[in-house]
């Protein structure tokens, strides 16, 4: 049941989504002023591509960034779990991506399936072996895809190697002397100079993105409400991930404390975040809504507006008019924010964001910062829709 082959088969079967497609500007309508709601469904037909404006603070570098030309060797530690099997994936259809190493315990001497560029066995590398690996100058870089908690003897093994070092886990995401990588929010710049980048999770992937185009007019806490599917969990059986438990059902937990608030808060400047998970019975995709308090009366028109500009030539956030649909985000790569739904005083909108938890959530964004930070074009080797 949480075999990660089903995972691959899964993930083999629906490749067939179709490369980047170029941005169509759609007009605005025109909308009365004053009609603070439902304005976003109004607009759900054009609204569905970003505009090209050009008020994105941190616009994808393009060719500035996309120079090297040389493959890269790479060793995927925890490349037996859901995040791993994804990562895998996405290096068979990258050009210039040449995995060499895939670590599990459990799957080792076995044959990798599901990459076709060479031919791979799965090994138990110790964190001895990995250093020694990198010591003999075989690896340019090495993707942790480990639970929280296990990367640190890999880490300090590799020590001040110059290798790429990209973490999956929370147990860098609050380290300074590691980036942060949601290349969207942070600067791009920055995530292509480094060697040691933390990937964000998933909720908090959504959640920031959702939330940072609103900052400078939040009026008061924000809630998010979220429900992810059980890949989310992992591979290790928890009441989480029991397909029996959750059959009709929809399971809170961690409803305060979880670390993805701390994660949300922290990267928005501590701005008071509370976060409230839940688990349901689907694979994969993240619904979350959130409830936004406002510190200026402003209409679904203005938010839309601000969330289109902000997000203007990104080609991993869609700005779409309804409220998103996690059946419509699986398996996909971006990010969908809408709904926009604002109430009568005009001082509150519910900000709704979808998201695939195995892609955007984690191995299309770790392949986004792995791609800046070897020097090739950020969304080289993701299906862009
Ligand atoms: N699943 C998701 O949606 C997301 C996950 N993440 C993060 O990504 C990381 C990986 O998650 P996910 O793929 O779901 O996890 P899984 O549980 O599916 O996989 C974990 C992997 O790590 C290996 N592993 C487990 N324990 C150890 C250990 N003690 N020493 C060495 N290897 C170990 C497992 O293989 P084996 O036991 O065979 O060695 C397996 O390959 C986690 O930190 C998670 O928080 C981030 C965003 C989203
Ligand atoms: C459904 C479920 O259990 N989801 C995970 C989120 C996965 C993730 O992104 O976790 P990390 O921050 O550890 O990387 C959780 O709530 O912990």
């Amino acid at each position: 049941m949480f075999s990660a082959t089903s995972r691959a088969v899964r993930i083999g079967a629906r490749r067939v989504a179709p490369r980047a497609a170029s941005i169509t500007v759609a007009p605005m309508p025109k909308i009365s002023l004053g009609q603070t709601t439902n304005i976003a469904r109004s607009l759900s037909s054009t609204a569905r591509l970003s505009y090209a404006t050009t008020t994105n603070p941190n616009p994808p570098l393009g060719k500035k960034n996309a120079s090297n030309e040389t493959p890269s060797r790479i060793g995927l530690i925890g490349a037996r779990g859901y995040t791993g099997q994804a990562l895998i994936d996405l290096f068979n259809d990258h050009p210039l991506i040449d995995l060499r190493h895939v670590s599990s315990r459990e799957l080792a001497g076995q044959e990798l399936k599901g990459y076709t560029k060479r031919n791979i066995v799965y090994e138990n590398l110790s964190a001895e072996d990995v250093a020694q690996l990198d010591k003999d100058g075989k690896v340019d870089c090495w993707v942790m895809a480990l639970p929280n908690g296990v990367c640190l003897p890999f880490v300090q093994a590799l020590g001040q190697s110059s290798s790429l070092i990209v973490d999956l886990s929370a147990d860098y995401r609050f380290d300074d002397s590691w980036s942060y990588g949601l290349p969207e929010l942070q600067k791009r710049g920055k995530i292509a100079q480094a060697t040691r980048i933390s990937n964000p999770g998933c909720y908090a992937t959504g959640s920031q993105l959702a939330l940072a185009p609103l900052l400078e007019h939040l009026g008061g806490p924000v809630n998010v409400f979220g429900a992810s599917g059980y890949s989310g969990a992992g591979t290790k059986p928890s009441p989480k991930n029991d397909v029996n438990l959750l059959r009709d059902n929809l399971i809170p937990y961690s409803l305060t404390g979880h670390i993805h608030e701390r994660e949300i808060s922290h990267q928005l400047g501590g701005a008071p975040v509370a976060f409230m998970p839940h688990v349901a019975s689907w694979f994969s995709g993240i619904h979350l809504t959130i409830n936004i308090p406002l510190n200026k009366t402003m209409t679904s028109r203005d938010i839309l507006q601000i969330y289109q500009d902000r997000y203007a030539g990104e080609k991993l956030v869609k700005i779409v008019g309804e409220p998103p649909l996690v059946k419509s985000i699986q398996n996909k790569h971006h990010v969908e924010i809408g709904g926009f739904a604002v109430d009568k005083t005009g001082k509150r909108v519910v900000v709704c964001a979808t998201i695939d938890n195995l892609n955007k959530g984690a191995a299309t964004q770790c392949l986004q910062n792995m791609n800046l930070a070897l020097g090739y074009d950020e969304y080289q080797g993701i299906p862009i829709e």
